[in-house]
């Protein structure tokens, strides 16, 4: 039997990226915008603060007539949301709140740990290196940016609500069709019999999903006939990405890319160099991208971090970015590696990086305690104790 070429992880990534692209986009209210990508660059109406405000509790002076043993008379009051509306004249001090309007003529507040008062006098006792005044417009002025496309942070959401914006323009959510195939595959809460699993791996695809700021939707399980794959890969026609799980390697059972050809596929690739992760396919199928994922449960999470989240990604505006590498140390000494590139299953901590003693690509439980995977490239010859090597953050 022969067996086709297997391709680089960057070559498969090209391909990947070349089979899907920026998807429309929507407005949505603020309050939804968590984890959304900014399609369209929002503009602040307004400058924030939208006046000279005091940052301490204190009394608003002139800056000029600051020093100790100065004396003012307190002449009114101003409070968040309550402006002293007259001018401050020679020698007068205005009592003020913290984000209080700056009353007009005052040009410093001594924080009223500086003074001492008697009545509606006070006398200065200190001089803070600074005058305590939040000028208006210092955290953004009116046109200023926040740019696109961006992931929407809780951050993000404060900054728009700050500059006045209730409605965002986002691109839409992708809908990904999670599609698990095989007749030993029952779901979690039902009775397995002798010979059959739970469906564990599209617990964990829909959750990667769903963190990427898109919508999975779990399809029934597809059992190994043609029929019954048919079937289900006929329920996903309104999804943007089609990820079939498991059946993808070349066992008579293994039936993924035989069916979905005969439904039009136009296959990208078949078999990639990596470990985990060889049997992946993707390709086009309808108005879908097709991704076929192992269905080793490790082999299945690791392909969809390299290559369902990047392509969620640029279907979401973000362009074509590979997962980030990080530099890690390693506490142990590695082997040479062979010729397909290995992302071990490891734990980093304040960056030194252990791998885990084995590298079954069917062990969830490893998986489940890892936070990093380390990169092993084609050929890597051995590496050391204390050697830095790049690291994958899961
Ligand atoms: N002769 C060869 N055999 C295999 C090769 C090969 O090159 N030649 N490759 C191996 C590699 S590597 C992998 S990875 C697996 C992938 O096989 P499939 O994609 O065809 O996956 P299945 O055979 O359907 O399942 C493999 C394994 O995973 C379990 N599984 C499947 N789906 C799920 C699910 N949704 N949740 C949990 N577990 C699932 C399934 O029961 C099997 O145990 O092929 C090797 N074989
Ligand atoms: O490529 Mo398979 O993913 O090793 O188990």
């Amino acid at each position: 039997m022969t067996s086709a070429p297997l391709i680089s992880v960057p070559e498969a990534l090209d391909h990947v990226f070349s089979l899907c692209s920026h998807l429309e986009s929507e407005v949505i209210p603020l309050r939804a915008g968590l984890n959304r990508v900014l399609a369209k660059y929002a503009i602040a109406s307004r400058n924030q603060p939208p006046f000279s405000a005091s940052i301490m509790d204190g009394y608003a002076v002139k800056d000029s007539e600051s020093h100790i043993g100065a004396t003012f008379t307190v002449i009114g009051e101003a409070a968040a949301g309550h402006r002293f509306d007259a001018t401050l004249n020679a020698g007068q001090a205005v009592r003020i709140f913290t984000g209080a309007p700056l009353p007009s003529g005052a040009s410093r507040v001594l924080m009223q740990e500086n003074v001492t008062r008697k009545g509606d006098q006070i006398t200065q006792t200190a001089v803070s290196r600074t005058t305590n005044i939040r000028e208006i417009g210092a955290d953004f002025k009116a046109g200023d940016l926040l740019k696109a496309p961006r992931r929407l942070t809780p951050r993000d959401l404060a900054l728009l609500a700050a500059m006045n914006i209730d409605t965002i323009t986002v691109t839409r959510k992708p809908v990904v069709a999670l599609i698990a195939t095989g007749d030993e595959l029952v779901m979690p809460g039902e009775t397995p019999d002798d010979a059959q699993i739970i469906a564990s791996n599209g617990f964990g695809l829909a959750a990667m999903v769903e963190a990427a700021g898109a919508t999975p939707r779990m399809l029934p399980i597809a059992r190994d006939t043609e029929s019954a794959l048919k079937h289900v890969l006929g329920l996903a026609s309104d999804a943007d990405m089609i990820v079939t799980i498991g059946g993808a390697s070349v066992g008579d059972h293994d039936i993924v890319g035989q069916v979905a050809t005969k439904m039009g596929l136009l296959r990208a690739f078949y078999k990639v160099a990596m470990r985990p992760g060889k049997p992946l396919m993707a390709g086009r199928l309808g108005d879908a991208m097709m991704l076929g994922l192992p269905g080793n449960p490790v082999s299945a999470l690791v392909t969809a971090h390299l290559f369902m989240l990047p392509a969620l990604n640029k279907m979401l505006g973000l362009g074509e970015t590979p997962v980030a590498l990080h530099p890690a140390r390693l506490t142990q000494d590695l082997p040479a590696n062979g010729p397909r590139a290995h992302y071990m299953r490891a734990q980093i901590d304040m960056g030194q990086v252990t791998p885990f003693d084995s590298q079954d690509s069917a062990l969830l439980r490893i998986l489940s305690d890892a936070n990093a995977l380390i990169v092993r490239p084609p050929f890597a010859p051995a590496s050391s104790t204390g050697d830095t090597v790049d690291v994958i953050l899961l």
